[in-house]
């Protein structure tokens, strides 16, 4: 039987990186992936690098709400036909983990088992997040195995951690990079370690998902590098994740620029426009009543004059791999794509 392993943690704790890691640290080992983001566009199926050996992408809200188990049933069992050593689920930030569970627990398909819940934690963001969302404790109960992640930012509260699971291994990292043995061998031990009981797995309290919405914006035209920034250090009220790609469309700067915040956290990395795609600009924004007027911010951010080459300083200093601002980064080579990404393209 397959193990399916659900990958589970808060908006922006670092999932998709810690799945990029998963796949490009696999050797050998199989991998199906099922991908669900909450914004209109799935944005981390897009983020999605390495040998992945069979995909389902599914966007537009949270796998736990808008799938029942026998949806779920029938993407496990095209995952299943491809004779694959492990399945990984990537739910959204604000999936429910206890609802998750129970829907995998209760698949009638005898290919797959479930495999365990492994939950991303922010080191940055912990505190104000638990603080913010009381009822993440229980998911955090009865998660099989924790990683800390972001410990290159700050450090982990693990004490804190305990006082909600007190069994689960908890492992500190950067940028996801656990060793894969952890999930990939050991998968068959992880739920037997955990005895799920009725109360672990019913959790009546509203999820996160219902106070979070999402605004998307897209547009073929180029983004005036100076205005994005300054919608960028200036965030709207409400907004806590934002992530997509943008389009500068300048002299040395037609790349893909991907975007990322996470509360204060901002970064871009440039990659070129996987082949047979348009250049654009696409974002997804999520947060807690997030002002309305943020898509016309956004719209006027766009080129409608002249823009000066240096400009792009304001956007370079932020990028994955630069750690001063200086006029050479302007004229750096793209970095190359990743193979998988290549061959997918
Ligand atoms: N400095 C640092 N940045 C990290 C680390 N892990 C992830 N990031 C960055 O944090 C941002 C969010 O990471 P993702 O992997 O997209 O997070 P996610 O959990 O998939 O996000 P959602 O699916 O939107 O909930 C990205 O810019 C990552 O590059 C880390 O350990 N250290």
């Amino acid at each position: 039987m397959i193990p399916v392993v659900l990958l589970t943690g808060f908006l922006g704790s670092g999932k998709t990186t810690l799945l990029n890691h998963l796949l490009s640290s696999a050797r050998g080992t199989k991998i199906g992936v099922i991908v669900n983001d909450f914004g209109q566009i799935n944005v981390d199926a897009m983020a999605v690098a390495g040998q992945v050996d069979s995909m389902i992408s599914l966007g537009n809200g949270c796998l736990c709400c808008v799938a029942d188990t026998e949806d779920i049933d029938e993407m496990l069992g095209k995952l299943a036909g491809a004779k694959l050593d492990v399945i990984v689920i990537e739910a959204s930030g604000l999936a429910d983990p206890q609802a998750m569970v129970r829907k995998l627990l209760a698949s009638k398909d005898d290919r797959v088992r479930y495999g365990g819940l492994v939950t991303v934690l922010d080191a940055v963001e912990f505190e104000r997040t638990h603080a913010e969302h009381p009822e993440l404790a229980k998911a955090l109960a009865i998660a099989d195995l924790l990683v800390f992640n972001k410990t290159d930012l700050a450090d982990p509260v693990i004490e804190s951690v305990r006082t909600y699971n007190s069994t689960a291994p908890i492992v500190p990292v950067a940028h996801g990079r656990i060793d894969p043995s952890l999930l990939f061998d050991r998968a068959p031990e992880l739920p037997v370690a955990r005895q799920l009981t009725f109360d672990d797995l019913h959790d009546h309290s509203e999820h996160a998902h219902a106070v979070y919405d999402t605004i998307t914006f897209t547009t073929t035209e180029p983004m005036h590098p100076v205005l994005l920034m300054d919608f960028l250090d200036n965030r709207p009220a409400g907004l806590y994740r934002m992530k997509g790609f943008v389009y500068f469309g300048l002299p040395g700067h037609t790349d893909r620029f991907g975007v990322q915040t996470v509360g204060n956290y901002l970064r871009f990395h440039r990659s070129p426009w996987p082949r047979g795609t348009k250049p654009e600009t696409q974002l997804v924004l999520i947060g807690k009543d997030i002002d309305s007027t943020s898509a016309d911010w956004l719209e006027a951010c766009q080129q409608t004059g002249p823009v000066a080459l240096d400009d792009m300083l304001w956007v370079t200093r932020y990028l994955d791999g630069v750690d001063d601002i200086s006029v050479d980064t302007l004229h750096e080579p793209p970095q190359e794509r990743p193979e998988a990404e290549q061959d997918e393209a």
